[in-house]
């Protein structure tokens, strides 16, 4: 990783100039890839602003195992450290009234300093939804050329390619600036849950990254092969004279003129002076769709009657924007299972073996710290793990405006609806996941891919400097309890495959004799399920009439100059971990701004 981004980097706003061709709102995944590619044009203008500041190579960003958080007696990383805005959500009744903590980067790079590494793609099937509703040019095979773009892959070394790890280059990029690699550790009980899923009758897959990922593969990392350590957005960042990048500082609204987008207003914090900076061709949104959302309605964009109510002047009505939040959700408590075999991430417990790992990651980048605690794990669609019929007539027999807010407006209902039919039409099929297992010597994960819930990211106050006010509305269609009371059922089977026992594999917590029927099961999911952090939706990219907030351009409907490019434009959520699809987002849209510029 670079220590430090050697290109114009401002932390004093007087020093920018007074206007720029392009001014991005965000420097994490997406925003730093729109800025390298606008800004390969040296005539052409680029200002990032972000929140957050640059980090210093901490290792507890830059170690792979370290920076996980997977490992409890390692600590957790970056998240909740300065680099994290923090957040949580409000109380859900689904989950006995938790809040759920929501982490997100506040840091050059955003969430990919933050992450668990796992860089995967989802199903063929996962991106065509998006093109079926109502957004040409965004199906799997027009798609995969950009998600590939982002990548810098690297095959698995001669030692790693021996656990059967092979890959297929034509899913693969090569020049992009994210890397992707295998790290050079295999788990010793990553074996046993290869055979698990044999014995199972699990498909094997050789490359999940090439559309077909309804299956148990070995899983990638965002990680640098030449040192091991953590690959980020940063790397986007190419030093040029005509990129700056502003940090520390926070994006108030964005200004319009006559509907069209004209600047960026901005400050260092509450309390201190507001300034603003004016853009000649675009504003770019990338803050994420936690805040992308809370900028949009505080610059007039949203829901009108919303806004008028709190004192707003209404620049579009657009009643999309904050609605649609999906996530992913993980058992992280899942099944505590202990294995016996002299290798395993129990070991951490012990100090003297754990200084010993880490000294050799630092002598020699090699051990288990390259890795994020497992290497291993299955997307399954839903007829591999439970009975598919079932639940293909609850949801046909499901009246979806039932399950979503009562004040909900009805371009949003119809949106849900075209999503919902989806969704339950997925239910029978045998390429698309459900659900993910993440299969470690400490636990059995089960995680949910494929929600029917919706939830909300509003704001409840005119203040930036307030945060968003984040209702997932986790587990509020009772589908998705259905499918994770199925899989931790599932993880059970797993466990109890003779490739497990054959290491003795015993589930620790909850343990069979505590949670053993579906109420005590479903009661054990409520009170620990949590965030995937694969939050999006919250502007989509969808016909207007469906609710959508940005078109398949990702320019957001009725004004002119803005376009929203991050996670927030995702309709549906692949069966995949985030930041391979957001890569790929962020590249496409380049093709578009490019067009625009040398054909309009
Ligand atoms: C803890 C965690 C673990 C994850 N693990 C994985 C994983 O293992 N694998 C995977 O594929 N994905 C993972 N993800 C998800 C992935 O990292 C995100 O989906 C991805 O970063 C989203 O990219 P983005 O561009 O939408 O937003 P971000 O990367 O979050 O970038 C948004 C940026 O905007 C900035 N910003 C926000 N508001 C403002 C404002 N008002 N003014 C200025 N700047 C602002 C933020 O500070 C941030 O830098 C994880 C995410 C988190 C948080």
């Amino acid at each position: 990783r670079p220590s430090s981004y050697l290109g114009k980097r401002i932390t004093n706003s007087s020093d920018i100039l007074n206007s720029y061709d392009y001014v991005i709102v965000g420097g994490g995944l997406s925003g730093l890839v729109v800025a390298n590619r606008l800004s390969e044009d040296a005539g052409t203008t680029v200002l990032v602003i972000e929140a957050g500041p640059f980090d210093e190579n901490e290792p507890w960003i830059t170690i792979p195992l370290l920076s996980s958080g997977n490992i409890p007696s390692l600590g957790s990383g970056p998240r909740g450290s300065k680099y994290d805005w923090n957040l949580t959500g409000i109380s859900q009744p689904e989950l006995g009234n938790r809040s759920v903590k929501t982490p997100a980067g506040k840091v050059i790079g955003g969430g990919t300093v933050l992450n668990g590494e796992v860089f995967n793609r989802g199903s063929k099937n996962d991106y065509d939804r998006w093109e079926e509703l109502g957004n040409p040019g965004w199906d799997f095979d027009s798609f995969f050329p950009y998600m590939t773009k982002a990548e810098n892959f690297t095959p698995p070394s001669a030692e790693i390619a021996v656990w059967d790890i092979e890959y297929n280059p034509q899913y693969h990029g090569e020049k992009g600036h994210v890397h992707s690699s295998y790290p050079r550790f295999i788990w010793p009980s990553s074996e046993n849950f290869l055979e698990s899923m044999r014995e199972l009758e699990i498909p094997y897959i050789k490359d999940s990254m090439g559309g077909d990922a309804a299956g148990a593969f070995w899983f990638l990392q965002s990680l640098n092969p030449d040192d091991e350590s953590r690959s980020t957005s940063q790397g986007f960042l190419v030093p040029r004279s005509n990129l700056h990048v502003l940090t520390g500082n926070i994006a108030t609204k964005i200004l319009f003129d006559a509907g069209v987008a004209t600047g960026v207003e901005f400050s260092e914090g509450e309390g201190l002076e507001r300034n603003s900076v004016s853009v000649s061709k675009e504003v770019i949104l990338s803050a994420g769709a936690l805040h992308t959302p809370q900028i949009l309605q505080l610059s007039g964009i949203g829901d009108a009657g919303f806004l008028s109510s709190l004192g707003i002047d209404v620049v579009e009505d657009l009643p999309g924007v904050g609605e649609n939040y999906q996530d992913h959700l993980l058992l992280f408590t899942g099944q505590a299972v202990r294995v016996n075999v002299a290798v395993s991430s129990a070991n951490f417990t012990n100090a003297t073996w754990s200084n010993e790992m880490l000294e050799l990651y630092e002598t020699s980048r090699e051990g288990p710290f390259t890795t994020v605690g497992g290497n291993f794990f299955a997307f399954l669609p839903l007829s591999t793990f439970s009975n598919a019929t079932t639940f293909i007539s609850e949801a046909s027999a499901q009246e979806p405006a039932q399950f979503l807010l009562s004040n909900t407006d009805p371009s949003i209902i119809s949106g849900y609806s075209a999503q919902h039919a989806l969704l339950t039409k997925e239910l029978s099929s045998n390429s698309a996941a459900n659900l993910e297992f993440i299969l470690g010597d400490t636990s059995i994960i089960p995680g949910l891919q494929k929600p029917f819930s919706r939830g909300r990211v509003s704001i409840n106050s005119t203040s930036p400097f307030a945060g968003p006010v984040i209702n997932p509305r986790y587990l509020s269609n009772p589908l998705d309890i259905s499918s994770l009371v199925a899989g931790f059922k599932f993880a059970r089977t797993i466990r109890n495959s003779s490739a497990l026992q054959d290491i003795d594999v015993v589930e620790t917590y909850p343990g069979t004799a505590v949670v053993q029927t579906d109420d005590q099961i479903e009661e054990f999911i409520r009170e620990g399920v949590d965030t995937l952090h694969h939050h999006g939706g919250t502007a989509s990219m969808l016909p207007r009439e469906l609710g959508g907030v940005v078109d398949s351009s990702l320019r957001v409907y009725g004004v002119k100059g803005l376009r929203v490019v991050d996670a927030s434009i995702v309709p549906m959520l692949p069966a995949a971990h985030f930041q391979a699809t957001i890569y790929g987002v962020a590249e496409k849209v380049c093709l578009f701004i490019w067009y625009k510029r040398r054909f309009n």
